[in-house]
């Protein structure tokens, strides 16, 4: 009955796990499936009310609800398990990963194909709903939370209330499919690359007026001469960086910590709410485009640095404004 197999599965898919001994008494993810297989079985013999009375035990015993009618593949793992719903018709391919609160629900009144049909490999995150008879394709990622109301495509990532992909579908390494913190966020993306374009246009239609900002069209020697603080200038710049989660930039956010300025070569030190901030790119992009954009500048390097960021470095007249 692929036991072995099953607690194999168990220790390389949650860290948790301590002993054999542990996985085979306390894991009622496992107990589901094994239910399950008994349930399925008699359902294929046409026994369909003592395979029913077997799933309901099962959901007595682990509050796991796995319909006998339900086709589960090899290695599918549950993890913690309470409030799992999987339908009549639901297909599950092979070492899918399934977390608490996931419903392989219908959309359907009619006794037809009207449950979710998952691929090989998917990752179905706590209390992702998935609705209807679509395809989640092999090796996607359902983020915590989302609602899957259409068919996700082999190795996307999706979520979201409805569920959005999110990034570009990349294959993931086992390690990296249980980073559930570091998912994409399809609308910051789209947000930032809008505020991306804004500001390319701006400057073009600065240049194309002769309105660039005074500091950026003074030669270094002379604002030397002036005594222009090449710091100020730099920040200056950098509040045209707006962070599209909040909607403010990153200098009154207190997102820049240093400005290290070394005649041509400039390196801006950033601390981010998040390391898994899903828009870092964006962040380096805008402010190395900023702060090359200024007379005699040739080189800049962005930093982020690894400490945490807190509510107390922002400028709070800015969020008084806001
Ligand atoms: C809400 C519901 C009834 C809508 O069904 P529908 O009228 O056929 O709607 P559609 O599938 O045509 O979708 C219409 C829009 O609503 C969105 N949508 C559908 N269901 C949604 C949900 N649950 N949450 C958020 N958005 C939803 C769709 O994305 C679509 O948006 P779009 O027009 O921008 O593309 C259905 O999706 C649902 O949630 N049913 C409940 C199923 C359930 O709980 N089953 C039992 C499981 S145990
Ligand atoms: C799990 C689920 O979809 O429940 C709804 C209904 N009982 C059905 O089987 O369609």
């Amino acid at each position: 009955m692929g036991i072995r197999e099953d607690i194999r599965t168990v220790f390389k898919k949650d860290p948790a796990a301590r002993s054999t001994l542990e996985i085979l008494c306390c894991y009622p993810g496992l107990h589901a499936i094994w239910m399950h297989r008994v349930a399925h079985s008699l359902w294929n013999k046409d026994l369909f009310f003592l395979a029913r009375l077997t799933s309901h035990i099962s959901r007595t015993l682990t509050g796991i609800e796995i319909h006998p009618g339900a086709k589960l593949g090899k290695r599918v793992f549950i993890d913690h398990g309470s409030g799992v719903v999987i339908g009549e018709t639901a297909e599950v391919g092979d070492d899918v990963l399934i977390y608490m609160g996931v419903v392989l629900g219908g959309t359907a009144l009619e006794r037809k194909k009207r449950h979710p049909t998952v691929e090989n490999d998917v990752v179905l995150g706590s209390g992702a709903i998935v609705l209807g008879p679509i395809t989640i394709g092999k090796g996607a990622k359902v983020g915590a939370g989302s609602v899957v109301v259409r068919s996700v495509p082999p190795d996307a990532t999706v979520v979201g209330v409805p569920a959005k992909i999110a990034g570009t579908p990349q294959p993931s390494a086992l390690s990296e499919q249980l980073d559930h913190n570091k998912l994409p966020d399809p609308v910051l993306t789209v947000i930032s690359q809008m505020l991306d374009r804004l500001s390319r246009l701006e400057e073009r239609l600065q240049a194309h007026e002769g309105t660039l900002p005074e500091p950026a069209q003074i030669s270094v020697e002379n604002q030397e001469k002036s005594g222009f603080n090449r710091d100020e200038q730099i920040y200056s710049v950098l509040k045209d960086v707006i962070d599209p989660a909040i909607g403010i930039d990153i200098v009154n956010l207190g997102f820049v910590k240093d400005v290290i300025v070394d005649g041509e070569n400039v390196d801006v030190n950033l601390v981010l709410t998040t390391s898994a901030c899903p828009v870092i790119e964006y962040f380096k992009n805008q402010v190395k485009r900023k702060v090359l954009s200024i007379n005699g500048i040739e080189n800049v390097t962005v930093n982020i640095l690894d400490e945490p960021w807190k509510w107390d470095r922002v400028n709070k007249q800015t969020l008084q404004r806001g």
